[in-house]
């Protein structure tokens, strides 16, 4: 199952610097696993905003909270999700 999914980070302005530091990086590295993996499909910045769109490939709606929840940014997110299926024009015979 795919989905997109916007998510926008908001740290507060006063947390310690090296927590933030310490956040980011665990986000990068469980990010860069869960590509790897095939779980996470795009990544993509919003050009202007603290914020990215991704794409999610995964079993179940179970799987993509489960995984959103894991993410060391998670408590400091807005997230939108929308689900995704093939479009009937789309020529990409790939696309789950
Ligand atoms: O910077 C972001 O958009 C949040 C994020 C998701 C994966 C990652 O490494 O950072």
């Amino acid at each position: 199952m795919l989905f997109h999914v916007k998510m926008t980070v908001k740290l507060p302005a006063d947390m310690d610097p090296a927590l933030a530091a310490r956040l980011k990086a665990d986000e990068k590295e469980l990010a860069r696993r869960l590509q790897h993996e095939g779980l996470w499909r795009h990544l993509w910045r919003i050009a202007g905003h603290y914020a990215n769109y991704s794409v999610f490939d995964v079993p179940s709606v179970e799987t993509l909270h489960d995984t959103l929840m894991r993410l060391p940014l998670f408590p400091y997110m807005d997230i939108e999700i929308d689900g995704l299926c093939r479009h009937p024009s789309s020529i990409h015979e790939d696309d789950r």
